[in-house]
């Protein structure tokens, strides 16, 4: 290595190595250039040589990294590990047995530790930091399966949550529905609060920023809204292409953008875009979202798929054989949400039936779950509508108020339908049905998936109303 190129790589700091990729802050432009281009390949492997596994370089900028020390090489380097009112008894939605509650206590998602319900574990002041922080428990990194479609997110991801407001500020992570931009970004906040037990994290949807905004606003509150959004150390905000069009929305998440960013407080987001094809953003907002890193998460691989269902077998407890894991994952290519929902009916069949899950059994069921590549897109409207008369409830009931047990188990399939068919998010689907909250409808799809391993009257009605709703769609 020239003298020169040296001169750069003392002024440049370690953030992470993981999964093979070397995430290094320099301290501006200029010697990131210069260390991408004069130093990288003679870098990318001596590290390579001396690692014994491929490293990448990737180079970040932070104003704040000291020019004065040789730190690269140094044990700063940290190795992240792998890491009721009326009841229809005409119903065909009747469910005797169970309670159904819709706002009941259990609507709480269990992802929202409490301090006074969890035992063992983290202390209290973490689990809740974690509740305080809106975090799904489910969506960690360890549990987070990576292939070539998503390493270079991941890595990013973790490197924000090593070096918050340091590695990449902010870090925007796009791409397709389903394919586990929301489960990093829970990741992300779990991680840094295992680091930094005192940091506060807090995730939000768009949507919920939204509604925050457009409240805040009406009900003249717009001071605690700042309080509420400027007083974090870690903003994940979700599905970031929501806030186009919303004009009060995008000046008060500008202001909030740069109040965080000037105190190098970390902002991650995801959006089905990237931030330049998010036309109706405000220019300025476009320009903010270009400052650190853009990473794209791309539809996984067979070879991910599969390894992405064992894993969730594994933590779902769904037994299931390997060829029935790879017949899945080969039928079901792009959405993994898609994937996990067609594991989760094959495995609830088989507990029904007393039976294991075989390849014969795993085709039968999965015939009309299973879309035939260009199949048109199921709508909510669709579901509602076959919902409706399958149930003989009217779509005004659906969304109603009314928690009639039968009418509840009728309006949670339905949201249940909307999540596995449709790419709409939580709050979305709230939305539509009479604007529940996004809890109601994670209460929902966990409920049905439960009931559907339980109750044969339950599963034969998702069956049955998903074989109508793929019927309606291909006729339309
Ligand atoms: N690499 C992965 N390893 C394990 N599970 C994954 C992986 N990617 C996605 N999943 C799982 O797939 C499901 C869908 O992922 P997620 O909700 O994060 O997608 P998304 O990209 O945020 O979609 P949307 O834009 O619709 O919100 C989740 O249950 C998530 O845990």
């Amino acid at each position: 290595m020239s003298p020169g190129a040296k001169v750069f790589v003392y002024g440049a700091k370690p953030l992470s190595l993981h999964n093979g990729i070397l995430i290094v802050a320099v301290q501006d432009d200029l010697s990131r250039a210069q260390l991408e281009s004069r130093v990288r390949p003679a870098l990318e492997q001596a590290l390579t040589t001396q690692a014994g596994e491929d490293i990448r370089l990737v180079v970040t900028i932070d104003p704040e990294v000291v020019d004065d020390a040789p730190e690269l090489f140094s044990p700063a380097i940290t190795v992240a590990e792998e890491p009721t009112d009326i009841d229809k008894s005409s119903s065909r939605f009747v469910d005797r047995d169970d309670e159904i509650e819709e706002d009941d206590d259990s609507l709480t998602p269990s992802w929202v530790s409490r301090p006074a319900a969890s035992k063992g574990g983290p202390g209290p002041s973490h689990r809740a930091n974690i509740a305080e922080a809106r975090l799904n428990s489910r969506y960690q990194f360890e549990n987070f399966v990576i292939g070539s479609s998503n390493r270079f997110a991941h890595a990013a991801a973790v490197a924000a949550a090593e070096a918050p407001g340091k590695a990449y500020n902010p870090l925007v992570i796009h791409g397709d529905s389903g394919l586990g931009k929301t489960h990093l970004l829970h990741a992300i906040g779990h991680y840094v609060i295992n680091l930094y037990p005192s940091s506060r994290v807090r995730y939000v949807s768009s949507e919920e920023f939204v509604n925050d905004v457009i409240n805040a606003i009406g009900e003249n509150r717009t001071p605690a809204l700042r309080r509420k959004y400027r007083e974090i150390d870690v903003l994940l905000v979700d599905d970031i292409q929501f806030i186009e069009n919303k004009d009060a929305t995008q000046e008060e998440f500008f202001h909030t953008f740069n109040a965080l960013h000037n105190e190098n407080k970390q902002i991650v987001m995801t959006s089905d875009r990237p931030p330049s094809e998010l036309r109706t953003l405000e220019e300025r907002l476009r320009n903010r979202f270009s400052w650190g890193l853009q990473t794209e998460m791309l539809p996984p691989d067979l070879e991910t798929r599969i390894a992405i269902l064992r894993k969730k077998a594994a933590t779902e407890k769904l037994t299931a054989p390997a060829d029935v894991l790879e017949f899945i994952a080969s039928k079901v290519q792009t959405n993994i949400r898609e994937l996990e929902g067609a594991l989760i009916r094959a495995t609830a069949f088989a507990n029904l039936n007393g039976t294991t899950v075989d390849l014969q059994l795993a085709q039968i069921v999965l015939k009309d779950l299973i879309a035939e590549g260009d199949d048109p897109e199921i709508t909510a409207g669709m579901i509602m509508a076959q919902t409706a008369a399958y149930s003989e409830y009217t779509i005004e009931e659906l969304c109603g108020p009314s928690r009639s047990r039968n009418l509840v188990l009728a309006r949670q399939i339905a949201m249940y339908l909307c999540r596995e068919l449709t790419e709409m998010s939580l709050p979305q689907i709230g939305s539509e049905f009479g604007g529940r909250d996004h809890t109601t409808v994670m209460h929902a799809e966990r409920k049905i998936r439960k009931l559907m391993a339980e109750k044969h009257a339950v599963y034969n009605q998702v069956t049955e109303l998903t074989a109508r709703i793929r019927q309606q769609a291909r006729q339309s």
